[in-house]
């Protein structure tokens, strides 16, 4: 059932400190219950720039494969939303499961996709770095967007066909330009709400931007994410697959939307 595999997640190497991270009030990932989310007029449209040749490579971190980005000027960059300044963007990855039946990260009225994506951008203005951003409350944005079963992504086939190439834990290749606005829904429409990061360090330190609305990918794509391996060469082959971190308690947190 999906409680057991999320109680696998947690306890995946990588989340054994999940058990002993105490006293946070702002966790994610979590469930946004569409009717509880409160309609913020004052949100604004979210406003993407991002220039495709400040795509450095492509390399697989052990518990995602991971696209990172020239963040040394404000080249590629996101304002507007719920922001009050520009941020940049650092890095992205992506969260799935072993099967369609389970995969994402947030859930939407405890419906849940097979996959989904996180672009991660960090704020200039308060922060000198990415690393710093990390431990500044509202230094990191992440936009959230759910990957669903359906038709073929020709832009994300791009990243598909470069995976068997970081296989292995620690493996990278460079890869070059590459615009993941083409891995943006159309419809402007998302929730927003402050969060953390769902892997270690789990820092208190992002707002968190996710579209309402998903993109389609098929199933050879999905399965593609599927053949990469939490482990390194030469070590015991395990597949790569339920990377995501269990449900974290709302507690005192309104999740706003940025449509009627
Ligand atoms: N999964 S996530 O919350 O987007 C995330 C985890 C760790 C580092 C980071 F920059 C982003
Ligand atoms: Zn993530």
């Amino acid at each position: 059932t999906c409680t057991q595999i999320n109680k696998n997640a947690a306890l995946h190497p990588l989340w054994q400190s999940e058990l002993s991270v105490s006293g946070g009030t702002r966790q994610s990932p979590i469930n946004i219950q569409w009717r509880d989310s409160v309609y913020d007029p004052h949100l604004k449209p979210l406003k993407i720039h991002y220039d495709p040749t400040t795509c450095l490579y492509i390399w697989n971190n052990g518990y995602s494969f991971q696209v990172e980005f020239d963040d040394s000027a404000d080249k590629s960059v996101i304002m507007g939303g719920p922001l009050e300044n520009h941020y940049r963007l650092k890095q992205f990855h992506f969260h799935w499961g072993a099967i369609n039946e389970w995969g994402s990260e947030h859930m939407v009225d405890s419906k849940v996709y097979p996959a989904e994506l996180h672009l991660v951008h960090w704020n200039p203005v308060t922060s000198t770095s990415f690393e710093d951003a990390v431990m500044e409350n509202n230094g990191l944005v992440v936009i959230g967007v759910f990957l669903k079963l359906g038709a073929h992504h020709a832009g994300l086939q791009k990243l598909v066909d470069a995976l068997p190439a970081v296989r292995h834990k620690d493996a990278i290749v460079e890869f070059d330009v590459f615009d993941p606005s083409c891995l943006m829904p159309s419809c402007p429409d998302y929730w927003t709400y402050d969060g953390s990061l769902t892997t270690p360090p789990l820092t208190e330190s992002v707002t968190w931007i996710i579209k309402k609305t998903p993109i389609e990918v098929d199933q050879n794509q999905l399965e593609e994410f599927r053949m990469l391996l939490f482990t390194s060469a030469g070590e015991e082959e395990k597949r790569m697959v339920d990377n995501f971190r269990p449900l974290q308690p709302l507690m005192n947190r309104t999740v706003r939307s940025s449509f009627r």
